[in-house]
């Protein structure tokens, strides 16, 4: 059986639901090899209300680690998480450059039930170097607001607004998540490629456990490439994966609830 490899260049979250561990085992329950280059550490501090806690990782260590994978590995699709700063942007666009395969970019600017201010330095390095290598960009609301310049999306017509106009930035095919914050019966995404909209309706969940959604979703998308399927079957498969992890999602603590990453292997794929 042929043994396919991805990459997730992403932070740590120590708690397990989202960032490289959520790749990790997403990878994994889709049957692909996964390699990981580490950006950042996120604790949460449990005497404080769960604030989080952000330690970078020397660029030089993520530039030893993309050597070992990409240089001393290989690759067959990758895909990028939190990246907190202009350099790392920069080098995971080089990196997308130089492994020449598809790339998922998650446009991850603030942690879920965190209220950080973004540095605006970084919403524009993402749009200007990172969006543009993408197979595929899965920003959620928050995140099309700010690649878009839109601000504020609330609607179906502003989601299909901002993917028109992230996929102006050079990516192939944007994917803004309405996901639990659209004001909506369904969950609903919107899918542009730079032909047609797609409003993607499915089941919507009623739950707030969705830590790590987005980072379960985009992880899902890159191994389907990484297995070469084609673009639109890798969202499909993958949505059916994130909906089944949350509908199985749990708390961690009075803080946080992840997604089930193994919810289709436990309890089927419904
Ligand atoms: N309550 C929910 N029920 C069903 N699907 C959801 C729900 N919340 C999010 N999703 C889906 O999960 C995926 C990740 O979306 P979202 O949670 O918005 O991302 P992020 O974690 O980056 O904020 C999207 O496909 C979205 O539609
Ligand atoms: C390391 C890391 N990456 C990414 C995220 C974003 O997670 P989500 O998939 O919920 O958007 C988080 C959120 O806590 C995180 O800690
Ligand atoms: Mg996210």
């Amino acid at each position: 059986m042929a043994i396919y490899k991805a990459l997730t260049i992403a932070g740590s979250d120590s708690s397990g639901g989202a960032g490289i561990q959520a790749d990790l085992k997403t990878f994994q329950e889709l049957c692909v090899y996964g390699m990981t280059a580490l950006t950042t550490i996120v604790a949460m501090d449990p005497d404080n209300r769960w604030n989080h806690l952000v330690f970078p990782v020397d660029m030089n260590v993520v530039r030893e680690q993309l050597k070992t994978i990409v240089d001393g590995v290989g690759i067959h699709a990758l895909k990028t998480g939190m990246l907190g700063s202009v350099e790392l942007i920069e080098l995971a666009a080089d990196t997308i450059d130089k492994a020449g395969v598809p790339a998922v970019i998650d446009p991850v600017m603030v942690c879920k039930g965190t209220d950080e201010v973004l540095h605006p330095e970084l919403a524009d390095a993402l749009r200007e170097v990172l969006v543009p290598k993408a197979t595929v960009v899965t920003p959620n609301l928050f995140e099309a607001g700010q690649l878009s310049k839109l601000g504020s999306i609330t609607t179906v017509e502003q989601m299909k607004e901002a993917a028109g106009i992230i996929h102006g930035l050079g990516a192939q095919i944007v994917v803004v998540k309405g996901g639990g914050k659209l004001q909506h019966e369904a969950a609903v995404d919107v899918l542009y490629d730079g032909q047609s909209f797609e409003v993607m309706e499915s089941e919507r969940i009623e739950t707030t456990y969705t830590h790590g959604a987005g980072c379960t979703y985009s992880a899902a998308i890159a191994a389907e490439l990484a297995k070469g399927r084609p673009v639109r079957e890798a969202i499909a498969t993958a949505k059916a994966f994130i909906t089944e992890a949350i509908r199985h999602s749990f708390p961690l603590n009075q803080y946080v609830g992840p997604t089930l990453h193994a919810a289709q292997r436990i309890y089927g794929k419904n």
